[in-house]
C-alpha cells in the first residue's frame, strides 16, 4: 500500500538485522523513490533512470515506473546469479522493497517475472504492509484485506500482513475484527451504506482467509513487533517448503512430462500419419557394375585424360579440322620463306610474291 510505511519498515527491519550481525541483502525496486534511507546492496536507480524513461517514452509517473521495472526485469537473471553466490555463503534474509502502487508491481508483468523467478529458487515470503492508522474504518480495513487476499491468490505464496504504525494506533481492534466475525459485524452496523452490505457478505467469504493469515503489529519507528515478525517469517518459510515448493515441483514435472509426451506424439505422427506419400525403399546394397561407377564417378575433367582402362580419348571432328588448318598454315609459311630467300637472290621477281601468296588462314 502506498504511504503505508514500506520504506520505513525495510529501514527498521534491516537495521535490526544488522544490529544482530545477521546482515540482510537489501534490494530497492522502486525507481521513483527520492532517497533510500537504508543500506542497500542493489538499487534499481543505478540501472534505470526513471525520469529519462518517462521522457523518452513520453509516459506519466506510473507508466515510467512500470517501464523502468520492465527494463530492469530483463537483467534480473544477473541479480539471481549474484544471489546464488551469496546464498552459498550465508542463509541470511534478502529484503526487496517494491513500489507502493499495487497495479505497478503486483499486477504488472515485471512484478510477476521478478516474484516468480525468486520463488522458483528461494523460499519467498510476501509481506503486505498496512497503515493501521488509516484502517480504523471497517470498510477501509476490508478493502485492505481484499488487497492482501488478491496478492496471495495471485502468487500462491505465503503472506504476512504487517499492521504498521502501532506506535500511533493499537492494532488490537483489527485482530479482533479478524478473529471474531460478530465483532466485525457490530462495527459495520454503524455504516448502513450499500458498500457496508457488500462488506458484510465479503467478510463471510474472507473468514477462511483470516484463519490461515499471519498477522503482526509493527512499528517502523520503535521497532516493536520485530521478534514476532521474525518468528512468522520462519513459519512462512516452512509453509513455502511444504506447499509452494511441493506444488511448484509437481507442476514443473507435470509440464516436463506433458512436453515429452507431446514430442513423442509429434514424432509418431511424422512417422506414421497418412498424407506423407507412398513409402520408398532405401538402397541397402550397391552392385559393383559399371553403370553405378559411371553415375557416381564420371566428371567433366575426365573427358580429355586417360580413362580407367588407360585409353586416350580419340580426337573429335572439330579438333581434326583445327589440326589440318594449322598444318596448312605451317606449309604456307614455309613456302613463303623459301620464296623470300629466292627473291633476295633474284631481285627481278620482287613485288609479285605479296600479291600471289595467301595470308594465314583465320579458320
Ligand atoms: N509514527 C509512525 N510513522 C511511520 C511509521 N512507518 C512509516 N511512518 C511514516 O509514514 C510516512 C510514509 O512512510 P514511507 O516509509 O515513506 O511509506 P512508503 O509505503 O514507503 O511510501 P511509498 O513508497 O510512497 O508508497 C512517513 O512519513 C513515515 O515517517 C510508523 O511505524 N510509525
Amino acid at each position: 500500500m502506498a504511504g503505508s510505511g514500506k520504506t520505513s519498515f525495510v529501514k527498521k527491519f534491516s537495521s535490526y538485522l544488522y544490529d544482530k550481525q545477521d546482515n540482510p541483502y537489501v534490494i530497492n525496486l522502486d525507481p521513483a523513490c527520492r532517497d533510500v534511507p537504508y543500506l542497500v546492496n542493489v538499487d534499481i536507480r543505478n540501472t534505470v533512470n526513471y525520469k529519462e524513461v518517462m521522457k523518452q517514452y513520453k509516459l506519466g509517473p506510473n507508466g515510467g515506473i512500470v517501464t523502468s521495472l520492465n527494463l530492469f526485469s530483463t537483467k534480473f537473471s544477473q541479480l539471481i546469479e549474484l544471489l546464488d553466490i551469496l546464498s552459498k555463503n550465508t542463509s541470511n534474509l534478502c529484503i526487496l522493497d517494491t513500489p507502493g502502487q499495487i497495479e505497478v508491481f503486483t499486477w504488472s508483468a515485471s512484478g510477476q517475472i521478478i516474484t516468480e523467478a525468486l520463488a522458483s529458487i528461494y523460499p519467498t515470503v510476501l509481506i503486505f504492509v498496512v497503515d493501521i492508522v488509516r484502517s480504523t474504518n471497517p470498510v477501509t480495513f476490508m478493502s485492505n484485506m481484499l488487497y492482501a487476499c488478491s496478492i496471495m491468490y495471485k502468487y500462491k505464496l505465503p503472506i504476512i500482513v504487517v499492521l504498521n504504525k502501532i506506535d500511533i494506533v493499537n492494532h488490537k481492534y483489527a485482530i479482533e475484527w479478524m478473529q471474531d466475525f460478530e465483532v466485525f459485524q457490530e462495527a459495520l452496523e454503524a455504516d448502513s451504506s450499500y458498500i457496508s452490505n457488500l462488506t458484510r457478505s465479503m467478510s463471510l467469504a474472507l473468514d477462511e482467509f483470516y484463519s490461515t493469515l499471519k498477522v503482526v503489529g509493527f512499528s517502523s519507528v520503535s521497532g516493536e513487533g520485530t521478534e514476532e515478525l521474525l518468528q512468522l517469517i520462519k513459519l512462512a518459510g516452512e509453509d513455502y517448503e511444504k506447499n509452494y515448493r511441493v506444488e511448484w515441483i509437481r507442476l514443473r514435472d507435470e509440464k516436463a512430462k506433458s512436453e515429452q509426451l507431446e514430442k513423442a506424439r509429434k514424432l509418431k505422427s511424422v512417422l506414421k500419419e497418412e498424407g506423407l506419400g507412398s513409402a520408398v525403399a532405401l538402397v541397402t546394397e550397391v552392385g559393383i557394375g559399371r553403370e553405378v561407377a559411371d553415375i557416381y564417378l564420371k566428371h567433366p575433367a575426365n573427358e580429355s585424360s586417360d580413362d580407367s582402362e588407360g585409353e586416350e580419348t580419340p580426337f573429335k571432328p572439330a579438333d581434326k579440322t583445327m589440326k589440318e588448318s594449322f598444318m596448312k598454315f605451317l606449309q604456307r609459311h614455309k613456302e613463303k620463306n623459301i620464296e623470300q630467300k629466292n627473291t633476295m637472290s633474284n631481285p627481278t621477281t620482287s613485288g609479285t610474291s605479296d600479291l600471289t601468296s595467301p595470308g594465314p588462314s583465320t579458320s
